[in-house]
This record gives C-alpha cells, sequence and structure tokens, in this order.
C-alpha cells in the first residue's frame, strides 16, 4: 500500500507538470489561431502535424505517445476553430 502511494504521488507530481505545460501549449495555439485567421491561413497544416509526429515517433517507439500528441492537436484545432 506504501509502494502504491508512493507511485500514485509520483505520477500527481508528472501530472501538475503535464497540465502546466498542455496549458501553455494550448494557450499559444490560440494565440496562432488568431494569426492564422488574421492572415487568413487554413487551421489545418498537414506537413506540421507530420512533423510532430515524426519528433513524436523518433522520441518514443510507444505508439502511445504518437496517439496523445495526435487528441494534443485535435484539441488544439478545436479551440483555434472557437
Ligand atoms: O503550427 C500550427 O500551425 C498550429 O496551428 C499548431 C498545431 C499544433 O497544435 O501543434 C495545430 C494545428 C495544425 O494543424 C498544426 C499544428
Amino acid at each position: 500500500m506504501d509502494r502504491l502511494k508512493a507511485l500514485r504521488s509520483e505520477i500527481d507530481d508528472l501530472d501538475q507538470s503535464i497540465m502546466e505545460l498542455l496549458e501553455k501549449r494550448m494557450d499559444i495555439a490560440i494565440e496562432i489561431g488568431n494569426y492564422k485567421q488574421l492572415k487568413n491561413i487554413t487551421v489545418f497544416d498537414s506537413s506540421r502535424e507530420q512533423s510532430i509526429l515524426e519528433k513524436a515517433s523518433t522520441f518514443s517507439h510507444s505508439p502511445q505517445i504518437s496517439n496523445i500528441y495526435k487528441a494534443i492537436m485535435k484539441e488544439s484545432k478545436s479551440l483555434q476553430r472557437k
């Protein structure tokens, strides 16, 4: 039980950092969205997404990281379209 508590505490610390970084990323995505709207640029940029997904798969061979990035970028686009 002590071990479970300790591991959960590690996850809590990591979640705090992940959430802070995701919040920052979303703020920047909103700024990019505003810029794109101003300049009449489409929200979806396939080559940029491919390059991020390539980085994710180079960083880690586990498909989970790429899947998480797909979800992050889906939310990013939805924020930009608001
Ligand atoms: O880099 C951009 O152009 C963005 O809008 C950001 C972002 C992302 O979340 O990384 C979101 C949508 C695009 O399809 C590509 C990338």
